[in-house]
């Protein structure tokens, strides 16, 4: 079977075949995010800001692996996350992107139907489980927090200066396959918004292949701005078949019996 991709031959709705969890799984991701009516996210006052300590990256390779361009950090870094729903606290793995080929599609969690023109999604381990010592170890492991994501929503606006070495970095990754050693530090930190406060959790899956699911998501309330040009930078990636990824993103998936919590009102 060709490999998993986004077209029709081989995209979310042929990617069954060889994952049955992709239609037989009860917590897969990304669902649409309801704020109000019968199956709405329900406020929790006892959900707390989310705590990430992400001291610059000093060495990291950015690499398009054919469905997404991801930046992964060589294994000696040290950025944790805890607080919000976790009890554990959570190695950073890495980072990478979901976009459309226009600003009205590209987010793969939805909030009241509406799609973001891209999705952040930043991958983190529990490295206190006693289950598993390693990312992939993790992934296997049937543990239904054994990852943690969190997704900040990609908005047009103004450019955001903090992301300008990631998708000023774009170009130097266009051919699928290809990758390079990130030059200079990166501050993660400076990307995100100030206070981690509002934002939706529940339980879910990767939204890729092998689609384990393995993940507690937070996806936050606030999007992060960035410039028409850095949106466009995106789209010039190529997927490894001679085109540009336009639309590496899984359509929304059914809630079945999970409740989505939301800490603020
Ligand atoms: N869109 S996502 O954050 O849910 C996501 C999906 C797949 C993978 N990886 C697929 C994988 C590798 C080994 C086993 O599995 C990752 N990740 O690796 O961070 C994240
Ligand atoms: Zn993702």
């Amino acid at each position: 079977m060709a490999p998993w991709g986004y077209s029709k031959e081989n995209g979310p709705a042929t990617w069954h075949k060889d994952c049955p969890i992709a239609n037989t799984g009860v917590r897969q991701s990304p669902i649409d995010l309801i704020t109000t009516g019968q199956t709405c996210a329900k406020y929790d006052s006892n959900l707390k800001p989310v705590i990430v300590s992400y001291p610059a990256f000093s060495e990291a390779t950015f690499l398009n692996n054919g469905h997404s361009v991801q930046f992964q950090p060589s294994a000696g870094n040290l950025s944790e996350l805890s607080g919000g729903p976790l009890t554990k606290k959570y190695k950073f793995e890495q980072f990478h992107f979901h976009w459309g080929n226009n600003d009205s599609e590209g987010s793969e969690h939805r909030v009241n139907g509406k799609m973001y023109p891209a999705e952040l999604h930043l991958v983190h381990w529990n490295s206190e489980s006693p289950n598993f010592s390693s990312f992939q170890e993790a992934v296997g492991s049937n543990d239904p927090h054994a990852l943690c994501v969190l997704g900040f929503f990609l908005k047009v606006g103004a450019e955001n200066a903090s992301l300008k070495p990631i998708t000023d970095l774009l170009s130097k990754v266009k051919n699928a396959g290809s990758s390079v050693s990130f030059p200079g530090k990166f501050d993660l930190k400076a990307v995100l918004p100030e206070t981690l406060t509002d934002y939706y959790t529940y339980d879910g899956s990767l939204t890729t292949p092998p689609l384990a699911e393995c993940v507690k998501w937070i996806v936050f309330k606030e999007p992060i701005e960035v410039s028409t040009a850095q949106m466009e930078a995106f789209r010039a990636v190529d997927d490894g078949h001679g085109k540009p990824i336009t639309g590496n993103y899984r359509p929304p998936c059914p809630l079945h019996t999970r409740t989505v919590a939301a800490s603020f009102k």
